[in-house]
């Protein structure tokens, strides 16, 4: 790959505010020798989500964060989108939650949504998350990383691991939600593996092979 890399030992931002993400990139990232630091610790301000596709906010997060702090940053705008709803909420899935991050009124308006467009069967309940990665250097490269898992919304909302939507997230082929799974297995990957499960670690899987083997 041309143009700039990431090398063990570097310090790479975690370009995010979001706590359940962190924890998701602190045990993603561990295995690589990084320096990690979050755009919070750096006092960074969260920058204003504009965009209208995951691709434009991540490209926001990132950028502002590896101008800010001559490092390299990586972002995740991620959401989930539901078939149903016409892919809402989607790019506005953290909007939903209100200032107060409530994420119990986010959910149940998805199921009100759910409920006003009879969506009642599992294969009427179906969605997905999609999280993109955004690389940004402070010289001005970008490089993308996207990945998306299937699956059905249930309700009412099951288990309290994870963070967001992750209570009403069944993936495809599992029994348990998302807010059941264990941080492991919900990301379904470690070093080493190409495959993974959730949206997040799909994304990362692809980031790390393209970014953090030799
Ligand atoms: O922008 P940053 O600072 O990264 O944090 P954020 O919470 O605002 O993140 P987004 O703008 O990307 O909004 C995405 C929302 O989608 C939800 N979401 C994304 N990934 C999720 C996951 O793995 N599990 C549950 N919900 C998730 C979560 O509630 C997020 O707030
Ligand atoms: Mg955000």
């Amino acid at each position: 790959m041309s143009g700039p890399r990431l090398s063990p030992g570097d310090t790479l931002v975690v370009a995010t505010h979001n706590k359940g993400k962190l924890r998701e990139f602190a045990d993603l990232l561990k295995p690589f020798g990084l320096k990690t630091v979050s755009a919070g610790e750096l006092g960074l301000p969260e920058p204003p989500e504009t965009g209208t596709t995951f691709e434009e906010n991540a490209t926001i997060k990132a950028v502002a964060a590896a101008t800010a702090s001559g490092y390299p940053a990586l972002s995740d705008d991620s959401g989930l989108c539901v078939d149903a709803l016409d892919g809402e909420p989607g790019v506005y899935s953290a909007d939903w939650a209100g200032s107060d991050k409530d994420f119990s009124r986010a959910m149940r308006n998805v199921e009100e949504k759910l409920q006003l467009a009879k969506a009642v069967s599992p294969e009427a309940r179906t969605g997905r998350f999609v999280a993109v990665l955004c690389l940004a250097f402070p010289g001005g490269e970008r490089r993308y990383y996207r990945g998306e898992v299937e699956g059905t919304l249930v309700w009412p909302p099951r288990g309290t691991i994870g963070f967001g939507y992750d209570p009403m997230f069944l993936p495809e082929g599992h029994e348990r939600t998302f807010g059941e799974m264990s941080a492991d297995e919900k990301h379904g990957w470690s070093a080493g593996r190409t495959d993974a499960l959730s949206h997040r670690a799909r994304a990362f899987a692809l980031f790390a092979a393209a970014e953090l083997q030799d």
